[in-house]
């Protein structure tokens, strides 16, 4: 059988980076996809406002919709302190084979956790199945049609807190207006935009960084 793109980048991967070495797992991953072959990771222009907005927030619980290849999973999980945990939802049960073999080879497995299935369906079950209280941080970097949606969840199902911090990925490419609409006229958001630019392409995007009042 034809080996899949993610199946290329995770061998690269397991090939050229440092087992144990999270570092080495994303600047490999970045190699790989401005060299080689495209591939929708944050990277590194995008990874640098995310691990800035981390390191200012230091968040203990974390939910990230769009696990892909584990990269985002990755550069955030290097982040954390010891106690923190990453719950990372993914829809394709093939980029989740491939993100848990990289979460695995980056020696992260202690702190994320991947569930597979449908944003829609699990963020309903993260406070009984998962044992989550309430979100720190929420990486938006799956559908942009359901962006709008599983924030509404979010709120719906009492996962946020005054302070909790909603970093949404391609607010301009693919973009996500609707949620943009949304979040910047909801009251109970204050919202801050990030210019930069679409992973390995000068293609203008932005993150958008809402961070919920209460
Ligand atoms: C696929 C694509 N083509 C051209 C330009 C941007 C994209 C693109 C970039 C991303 O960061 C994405 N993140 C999550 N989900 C996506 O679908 C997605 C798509
Ligand atoms: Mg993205």
């Amino acid at each position: 059988m034809a080996q899949s793109k993610e199946e290329r980048i995770l061998n690269f991967v397991l090939q050229n980076a440092v087992r144990g070495d999270p570092q080495s797992v994303v600047d490999t991953i970045d190699k790989y996809c401005s060299q080689k072959e495209w591939a929708m990771n944050v990277g590194a222009e995008k990874g640098l406002i995310l691990d800035k907005i981390l390191e200012e927030t230091k968040p203990s619980v974390l939910l990230e919709l769009g696990t892909y290849c584990g990269y985002s999973a990755v550069r955030i999980a290097r982040l954390l302190k010891p106690s923190a945990r990453l719950l990372t939802i993914e829809f394709n049960p093939d980029f989740a084979a491939i993100a848990r073999q990289m979460i695995e080879f980056a020696g992260v497995q202690d702190k994320v956790k991947i569930v597979e299935g449908s944003s829609e369906t699990i963020i309903p079950q993260l406070k009984k199945k998962h044992e989550v209280d309430t979100l720190d941080f929420v990486f938006l970097d799956h559908w942009k049609d359901r962006y709008l949606p599983d924030t509404i969840l979010l709120l719906d199902q009492g996962l946020l807190r005054k302070g909790s911090v909603i970093l949404a990925d391609n607010v301009i490419f693919p973009g996500a207006p609707e949620f943009i609409k949304y979040i910047r006229n909801n009251n109970r958001f204050e919202c801050t935009n990030y210019p930069s630019y679409v992973e390995y392409m000068k293609v203008k995007d932005a993150m958008e960084k809402a961070v919920f009042v209460g």
